[in-house]
This record gives structure tokens, sequence and C-alpha cells, in this order.
């Protein structure tokens, strides 16, 4: 954790809002959500398909009105300082969206040109240079892979250098490499002060962040540090190894006390709410083999699952 991650004065907030409500003419996808974000943080927000992470994104830098609700990002009102938001905010939205037919270099430099930078060229110049493209910088974007897309797109949102970076989920479908190297980069932009809120469903992903939202049905269940929300999902879980883990697996399910069941690699984690009931659902599978079980710490993916296992399906 970097000395950001633990400085707590209430002038170092950058996202402060209470009760933001959105629906589009249905039921809200976003309800009553209140969240602050300290500066400096990477703040990861979390949660199944639909359940109202772009949105929250969106009311957050001024390009979508809550219905209700109110609140600042990065001093400014969302509701009546749009202009100020945007002007300070880079926001990486889901699609790649600068052009394929341009460099990276020509790219950067259009970018540069339309924020009224003084010197485009050497603004271009400086993120080729940051992010580590100067052997592809007259490379088409569209001929470059996922990856290295995304890295551009990365250097485009930070040229004017904004003090906010929404990243909506910006690395999906990029390789496990790529995605490492460009979350150091997050790492290093924080540690220079930028504050970042990412979106992701990767779980490697979540663990590098400061703080995380774990968003459902556009209602926050669970906030705070990674271990903190291990810790307060107070989940028991078991790891079993050995053979027949799938017929195991379905004899489990149907037990009262056991809930939750996922198998990762050759363990099975199974995991109850109250420690107690596990233990005695289990007992006599534990008593008899032949798997081997043992106790152990649930993980992050262990307690979402569990949380999604407990809101209904959102996903169209
Ligand atoms: N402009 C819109 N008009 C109508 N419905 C919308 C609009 N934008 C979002 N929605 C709906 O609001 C809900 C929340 O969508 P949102 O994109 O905020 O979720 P998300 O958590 O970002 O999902 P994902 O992980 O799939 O990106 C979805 O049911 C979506 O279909």
């Amino acid at each position: 954790m970097t000395a950001q991650a633990s400085a707590d004065p209430v002038s170092d907030i950058v996202i402060d809002v209470e009760g933001l409500t959105k629906s589009f003419g249905g039921p809200p996808v976003v309800k009553n959500l209140t969240m602050q974000v300290h500066k400096g943080l990477i703040y990861g927000f979390l949660g199944p398909n639909g359940s109202g992470k772009t949105t929250t994104l969106r009311m957050l830098c001024g390009l979508l009105t809550p219905d209700s609700g109110h609140g600042t990002c990065l001093g400014y009102d969302i509701r009546t300082q749009t202009t100020d938001i945007k002007r300070h905010v880079g926001y990486m939205t889901q699609r790649f969206s600068l052009y394929a037919d341009l460099s990276i270099r020509e790219n950067l430099e259009f970018v540069a040109r339309i924020y009224n930078l003084d010197q485009p060229r050497k603004a271009a110049q400086d993120a080729i240079v940051r992010l580590g493209l100067e052997r592809r910088a007259d490379q088409l974007a569209g001929d470059l892979s996922g990856g290295w897309k995304q890295r551009l797109a990365l250097g485009a949102c930070i040229l004017p250098q904004p003090e906010l970076l929404l990243l909506d989920e910006p690395t999906a479908g990029v390789d496990p490499k790529a995605r490492r190297d460009f979350w150091d980069e997050i790492h290093r932009l924080a540690h220079e002060g930028l504050t970042v809120l990412v979106s992701t469903h990767y779980m490697d992903e979540a663990e590098r962040c400061h703080e995380i939202t774990y968003i459902a049905y556009g209602e926050i269940l669970a906030h705070g540090k990674v271990a903190e929300v291990v810790a307060e999902a107070h989940l028991s879980t078991y790891i079993v190894t050995g053979p027949q883990l799938a017929e195991l697996a379905e004899e489990l399910e149907k037990r009262d006390g056991v809930d939750m069941v996922a198998p990762f690699g050759v363990e099975l984690h199974v995991s109850g709410r109250d420690g107690k009931k596990l233990e005695a659902a289990t007992a006599d599978l534990r008593a008899k083999g032949p798997q081997v079980w043992t106790r152990g710490e649930p993980t992050l993916e262990d307690v979402f699952i569990d949380l999604m296992s407990r809101v209904p399906d959102n996903s169209v």
C-alpha cells in the first residue's frame, strides 16, 4: 500500500457523492449510491454485468445527470459544473475510440491539439516515451494488438494532465502481460498523485486496488480495502483436494449450511456464511475421505461469488 493510500485528510476527497439514483425509464439502475474517493487512490469498481458501474462513472464525470442525489467531483458540483469536471477528468470508455487510420504519434498529436496544449508535438512525444511506445510510434493505431491499443488510449487520456482518471474496464480482453504493464503504469500515475477510478471484472486487478467497491443491482454491497472486504464477508472456507471432486461438489451443493462450492483448478473451495453450520454439514464427508479437507482463507473471488449468489441475476 502506498503512502497515498493511508493518507486520509478530509480535504483530499476527490469524489464525494450522496444518494445518486438514475433510471432510464424503467426501475433505477443506480440506487441511492453514496461514495467518497480520496486523492491518489486506485479505487476499484466491481460487480456483475449491468450492475450500474458505467452509469455511475458517467454521472461522476458529468456525462449523465442523476435523477436524484448530489455531490462533487474534484470539488465541482456534478449537476451544475460539468464543464469544469470534464476539463479535469480523463475518461477511458470500454471501446477503443481513437483513429484506426492514424499512427500512434498522429493520434496523440491530434488529441493534444484538441486540448489546445502548448506544444502538441512535444506532448505526444513525451507520452510515447512514458508509455514505452517509441518503437511503434509510427504504426497505425488500427494495426495494434489489444494491449497496445489500450496503452495508447491511456496515453491519450493522460495527455491533458487530468486530476482524475475514470477507466471503464480498460483491460477487457487484454493478455496478462499487457494487463500487468497497464496496471504498473496506473500505479505510477497514482503515486504521482492522480486519482483513478477503475471498473474491472478481473480479481487480480481488484487486488491491485487500494480500495474496492462491489456493486450489484445499482447498490453497494461491499466496500473497503481488499482484506477488509474479505474479512467482512465472514465466510468460512474449506479447501478440498483429491479424487472425485465433481461428484463431491454435486453432493455438497444440496446441503444446508454449504453456501458456495467452486472449483479452482485441482481444488474445490467450499464456503459457508455460518462456520458452525458448515462444519456440521460437512462433518461426515470430512471424516470419510478420500478427499483431503483443510481450512483455508476465502479468496476475493469466493467473496464475490457469494455476494452475487445473494442477489437476483441482473444481466440482460
Ligand atoms: N442509455 C441507456 N439507456 C437505457 N438503458 C441503459 C442505458 N445505459 C445503461 N442502461 C442500462 O442500465 C443498466 C446498467 O448498465 P451499466 O452499463 O451502468 O452497467 P455496468 O455495471 O457498467 O455493466 P457492464 O459490466 O456490463 O459494463 C443495464 O441494464 C443497461 O442496459
